[in-house]
């Protein structure tokens, strides 16, 4: 590829990547894993005022917020989208988001299908939404029970709302079943590999196809 295609083949929007799933279906382990692979790509650090659970870190998994510091952000409209999950609020910061994608990377997003509406009704064209279904309910309980980071009726409570978190399955474009976990990841690099090459992305390609036709 001549240097001159490279540099304006550069010149595409970031697209908004969310991957939504119950929880214990494997959100976290697959974005941690498609990020590893691809280093020019943003997760997107969402608030919460939920607490931290053993070994995460604040700024890295999470904001840990205070309720007052949550309704502060609502207030100085900070958050991009935001929703109350399992008694808990979470919500996804503005400023970093848009300075991503202002830089044409992509930025991913592991919300839940009231976060992925929110952000459907305000950049459309630029999200993709990924739902992740566990194989099965058993494996979701046990992989729930596996992490080994919840209560007993904290796993109690989110199995109890898995169903209703999978109702909105058919809300996305793609759906990956994530029985082993590098079926999924493959999976999961083949949606973004797509996504990245859709024409209205590709900003270069009018002014490309241009100088194609008068042979410049
Ligand atoms: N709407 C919204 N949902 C979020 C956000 N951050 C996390 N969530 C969702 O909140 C739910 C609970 O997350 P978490 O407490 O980390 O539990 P986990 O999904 O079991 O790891 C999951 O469905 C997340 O996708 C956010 O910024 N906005
Ligand atoms: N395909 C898989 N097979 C077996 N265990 C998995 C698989 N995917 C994820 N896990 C494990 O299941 C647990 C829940 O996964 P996690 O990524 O934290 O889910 P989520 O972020 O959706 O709540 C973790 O202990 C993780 O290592």
């Amino acid at each position: 590829m001549s240097e001159t295609l490279r540099t304006i083949k550069q010149s595409r929007r970031g697209l908004m990547i969310v991957l939504s799933s119950p929880s214990g279906a494997g959100k976290t382990t697959l974005t941690r894993k498609l990020l590893a692979e691809h280093p020019d790509m943003t997760m997107s650090v969402s608030g919460t005022t939920r607490a931290p659970r053993p070994g995460e870190r604040d700024g890295v998994d999470y904001y840990f917020l205070t309720k007052n510091q949550f309704s502060d952000m609502i207030n100085e409209d900070e958050f991009l989208e935001h929703a109350k999950v399992f008694d808990n609020f979470y919500g996804t910061p503005r400023g970093p988001v848009e300075t991503a994608l202002g830089e044409g990377k992509d930025v991913v997003f592991d919300i839940d299908w009231q976060g992925a509406q929110q952000l459907a009704e305000a950049a459309a064209d630029d999200l993709v939404k990924i739902f992740i279904l566990p194989p099965n309910m058993r494996e979701l309980e046990s992989r729930l029970k596996t992490r080994a980071q919840d209560s007993d009726s904290v796993i109690a409570k989110r199995m109890s709302k898995s169903e209703a978190e999978i109702s909105h399955w058919a809300e996305y474009d793609y759906v990956i079943v994530n029985e082993d976990v590098e079926t999924a990841l493959a999976e999961l690099r083949m949606i973004v590999a797509a996504e990245r090459m859709r024409r209205r992305r590709q900003l270069w390609l009018s002014g490309f196809v241009k100088s194609l036709i008068s042979g410049a």
